[in-house]
């Protein structure tokens, strides 16, 4: 008994002298989240993609997505690096080892290769399954969930298949500026050495702003088509703490991209610009005084966070990784959320131009041309409509017969609707401020320097397209002593003079308002 007491450390001393073979454990992921160990390793996946065609003969375990094929407990499977040979084998850790259930793949080779093996070899396997993982993998949308569970496996994300058909070809927007997102991604992908010897975090930042419907949305997921990366959408109003945030973070991977959507909804980023009002309106009220006040701390604090993530130590985690932000008020933003190096490039997604109609009516129509598309295009010079109004005027009549001209003449019809609102709606404005229009006008007797300031002047685009009879408008103003135009509705415009003369017709107007432009 005491022999066998003092013999037994010292064999397994001399074990390792006798047994020329060095074997490495690599873990898979652990099945709870611990505490201290706030990412969990990736080498595990990585190197059971990197085994997984050696495994495809006889594995019997499918695994995951797509089709990684690992190795049974107990199979082993052999390689050779640079004449060395290794033996990877499927184990399952002993007791007091990690969790029961956890697999574990253990790579042994000679002691002597123990250099080659650990400097080249393993680093080579990871890097082969990664890109095998990547190429496999379908393509997720993450969303964080509203109760972070540090103690369960699925940690803080779920998650859906990403399928949103979208693509830079299906896009409505000007093709040049389309043409320079497209370069700017594509100099990003390709640019890891730069950012590495530049000595900046591998990642950029991207502003979607504009009206709603325009196609922010549609944006993100064109770029994550294009760029083969997974979407991380982050709902901040769900992110209790930038604790939360942090890991929130961390457990994201690379060749991603990181959404925060309708960013000026999910903070009060101007909370400590607009001090005075939200003072003004405490005083009234101590209690809303104090949920105010709450609520500004809290946004900051995110905020804080937010900016921290973008910019800070933490955001060279992982890598090549896009983020953006989507707002519907860019001026809202808080300068440091959108200078330069946290959003690289802000895109302006505006109301539909002609070039961004073509597309739609590609997409939608199948026409590269229509007799209808001279008037869609004169009147989207004059007139606001989001490509969303557009693809749905293009939609509605899809199975008809004469499918193009009936969608394209309710998006005509529809077009003449908005322009003649428009006018309507100035010309409402006009007759609410006779007098500074007559102000105006008396200023204008002077000359036509006035007329260049183009304060009044008639929308000059959205006259050609218009019907509408005017002497009777010109006749009543005739005195007036220079050319002045104040106002306009689509049928009627309220004033149109010229020196000493009465003006008629409409094509006077068009040449006049055409000179105004
Ligand atoms: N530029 C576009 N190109 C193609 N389709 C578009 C475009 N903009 C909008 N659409 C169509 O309109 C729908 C809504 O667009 P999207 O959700 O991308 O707009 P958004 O700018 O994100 O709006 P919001 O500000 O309300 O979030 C899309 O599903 C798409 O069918
Ligand atoms: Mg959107």
């Amino acid at each position: 008994m005491l022999l066998d007491f003092h013999l037994r450390p010292l064999i397994r001393r001399l074990l390792p002298f006798l047994d020329p073979y060095v074997t490495i454990d690599i873990s898979g992921k652990p099945d709870y989240y611990s505490m201290d160990r706030i990412k969990s390793s990736d080498a595990y996946e990585e190197v059971k993609a990197y085994l997984s065609p050696a495994c495809a003969r006889d594995a019997l375990e499918l695994d995951g997505d797509g089709f990684v094929l690992s190795p049974r407990e107990g199979q082993e499977v052999s390689d050779e690096f640079k004449g060395v040979a290794v033996r990877w084998a499927s184990v399952r850790p002993g007791p007091g080892r990690e969790s029961r259930d956890q697999h574990c793949l253990c790579l042994t080779f000679h002691r002597r290769h123990r250099e080659l093996v650990v400097g080249e070899y393993l680093p080579h396997v990871r890097r082969l399954g990664r890109d095998a993982m990547f190429g496999n993998r379908r393509r997720r949308l993450y969303t964080n969930k509203k109760n972070i569970d540090y103690c369960s496996s699925n940690k803080v994300w779920s998650y859906i298949d990403f399928e949103h058909p979208t693509t830079f070809d299906t896009l409505a927007m000007h093709p040049e500026k389309k043409r320079k997102i497209m370069d700017d991604l594509d100099d990003f992908r390709s640019s890891r050495e730069y950012y590495r010897r530049v000595g900046k975090a591998w990642k950029r930042g991207y502003l979607l702003y504009g009206p709603p419907g325009t196609g922010k949305s549609s944006m993100i997921a064109a770029m994550a088509n294009y760029l083969n990366y997974d979407i991380y959408d982050i709902e901040l109003t769900m992110v209790p703490s930038n604790n939360d945030l942090r890991k929130l973070f961390i457990e994201t991977k690379g060749k991603s991209i990181i959404v925060i959507e309708d960013i000026d909804c999910s903070l009060d980023l101007t909370g400590h610009r607009s001090g005075g009002s939200s003072a003004d309106a405490g005083a009234a009220n101590p209690l809303a005084q104090l949920a105010g006040a709450k609520r500004k701390r809290a946004s900051e604090m995110m905020l804080s966070g937010l900016l921290n993530f973008i910019d800070g130590i933490w955001s060279a985690h992982s890598g090549e990784r896009i983020i953006v932000f989507t707002t519907n008020h860019a001026e809202r933003l808080d300068p440091a959320l959108v200078r330069r190096g946290r959003m690289d490039m802000r895109v302006e997604m505006s109301y539909c131009c002609f070039e961004a109609f073509t597309t739609l009516a590609r997409n939608y129509l199948g026409e590269d041309a229509h007799p209808l598309f001279g008037a869609v295009e004169e009147m989207l010079r004059a007139v606001e409509i989001t490509p969303a109004d557009v693809a749905e005027c293009l939609m509605m009549s899809r199975r008809t017969e004469r499918g193009a001209d009936v969608c394209l003449g309710r998006l005509v019809d529809e077009l003449k609707k908005r322009a003649e609102e428009k006018g309507m709606k100035r010309a409402e404005k006009e007759a609410a401020a006779p007098a500074a229009a007559g102000a105006d006008a008396t200023e204008a007797n002077g000359g036509g320097a006035d007329m260049a300031k183009g304060r009044r002047m008639v929308d000059p685009r959205t006259i050609p397209l218009l019907d509408f009879d005017i002497s009777a408008t010109l006749e009543s103003c005739g005195s007036m002593a220079c050319f002045v135009a104040i106002g306009t509705d689509c049928h009627n415009i309220t004033m149109v003079a010229r020196r000493g003369k009465i003006v008629r017709g409409l094509k006077f107007v068009q040449q006049m308002c055409g000179l105004l432009q």
